[in-house]
């Protein structure tokens, strides 16, 4: 089933004139984006991908996998950004948040050097005590300082566990196809590599091998995968607004922000979606926040953060719209059973299924919020298939890049997170950033 874009709860919020209005913008961001000719086309390479991925590599990944299933308790996956947001937001959404805890026949999966937490490392290097451990190291740039510091330290455990010749039959990099520290360390090693495209950006990755192995090694069908995004990269094609929701997503993110709507918030009613919701804040922020401009992508998951923000999406400043994403088919159902003497007060929903009290939960809730000024987008998925989740990706990753080009930036580059970096290195004594250290030192002294 395709998913399905609802305007009720956007009643009273966007008039069918606006639709109208926007249109023409909607049909010039698609001919910037399929002619190619727009800010950034050299890194459209995602728009085609879910059909000429290529298959050796594919297959290469796959066996990956299966070596990986049949050899490790433990597989730790390094990355930051877009080099772990979707292979963990896919596991989680595809498997559970609680992947590690249930019972299972595929390795323990961890996420790090997505911080430079030295307490969260540490935490990681027990947990794999005593257990036979593989290493996915992820890095486009293959330059990143975070996933570099947590390889070293992995990379020296496995070698210390195995020698070096079994390390290497454990250690997996995922880089680009010539450049960078990473795929230079990993030809003189000798590790087997897989390949983030030129034209595939980190937040558009998580259907090339950045992805498609960690989620091959949690069990998932990642051929299912690329055909549900293949679907999608069919059915997003037309640049009626009647006829293309993802199309119409973008249109109406964008009439929200230039009526003065500055915070978007997805919304989730489903624990194991917190993830996509981070994979999609990267997606959205990184593209859109630039020249002083970009809607702010929050997130929250309902009904747990009703009885926290819910206050403030509720009755605090007016500046939101929410976006929810409803999976229509539950992975468990639990019925509601009887008790004979009701003392919690719940015989009420006796017989009734918790997906119907959620479903209930959403309509209120969305109403509530309609009542509070909030307007609400939502967007159907069916099921929670893999087939389902590349839908979903390619969904927004398209609406992404449709509704950055109406924002008139470029959705493709990310200047502003080299600021930070560079501060960082100046204060740690990186060679070549000598001339700022003191400048800054000098500030945080007062
Ligand atoms: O894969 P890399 O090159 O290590 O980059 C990780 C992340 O860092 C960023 O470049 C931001 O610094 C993101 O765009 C990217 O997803």
């Amino acid at each position: 089933m395709p998913l399905k874009l609802d305007d009720r709860y956007l009643k009273g919020f966007i008039s069918q004139h606006e639709y109208e209005g926007i249109a023409p913008a909607v049909k010039c961001a698609a001919g910037q984006l399929m002619s190619q000719k727009g800010q950034g086309s050299d890194f459209l390479g995602w728009v085609t991908l879910p059909e000429d991925y290529d298959k050796e590599e594919f297959a290469r990944i796959k066996a990956a996998a299966e070596r990986v299933k049949k050899n490790s308790q433990v597989f730790i996956v390094i990355g930051i950004g877009g080099s772990y947001l979707g292979a963990r937001a896919a596991i989680e959404f595809l498997k559970s948040d609680k992947y590690n805890d249930l019972p299972k026949d595929t390795p323990d999966i961890y996420f790090t050097g997505n911080s430079i937490s030295s307490t969260a490392l540490q935490e990681l290097v027990t947990i794999c005590e005593g257990r036979d451990v593989s290493i996915n190291m992820i890095s486009k740039s293959g330059t990143t300082t975070e996933p570099a510091i947590a390889f070293r330290v992995f990379r020296e455990l496995l070698e210390k566990k195995y020698g070096k010749e079994g390390a290497r039959q454990r250690i997996f990099c995922t880089t680009d196809k010539a450049k960078g520290t990473l795929k230079q360390l990993a030809d003189k090693e000798g590790f087997e590599t897989f390949v983030v495209p030129d034209n595939v950006g980190g937040r558009f990755s998580v259907l090339t091998a950045v992805g498609l192995l960690p989620i091959a090694v949690a069990g998932c069908d990642i051929d299912a995968l690329m055909n549900g995004a293949r679907r999608a990269m069919k059915a997003y094609t037309s640049t009626e607004l009647d006829e293309n929701d993802c199309y119409k997503y973008a249109a109406i993110r964008n009439i929200l922000y230039n009526k003065g709507k500055s915070v978007e918030v997805m919304v989730s009613y489903e624990p194991c979606y917190a993830m996509m919701n981070e994979w999609w804040k990267q997606l959205y922020g990184e593209s859109e926040g630039k020249d002083q401009k970009g809607l702010f992508p929050a997130s929250v998951v309902f009904s747990t953060d009703l009885h926290s923000l819910g206050q403030y999406i509720q009755d605090g400043r007016r500046q939101l719209f929410e976006t929810v994403v409803l999976i229509d088919q539950p992975k468990h159902q639990v019925t509601l059973g009887k008790d004979p003497e009701d003392v919690d007060g719940l015989n009420y929903l006796e017989g009734r299924s918790m997906a119907f009290i959620n479903e209930k939960a959403f309509e209120g809730t969305a109403l509530a919020h309609n009542d509070g000024g909030v307007p609400n987008v939502v967007i159907h998925a069916s099921d929670f298939s893999e087939d389902t989740l590349g839908q979903i990706i390619y969904f927004f990753e398209k609406a992404c890049a449709i509704s950055g080009y109406m924002l008139g930036v470029n959705p493709f580059n990310q200047p502003g997170v080299e600021s930070y970096k560079k501060n960082m290195f100046a204060l740690l004594g990186k060679p070549g950033y000598e001339d700022q250290k003191a400048a800054l030192e000098e500030r945080i002294k007062g």
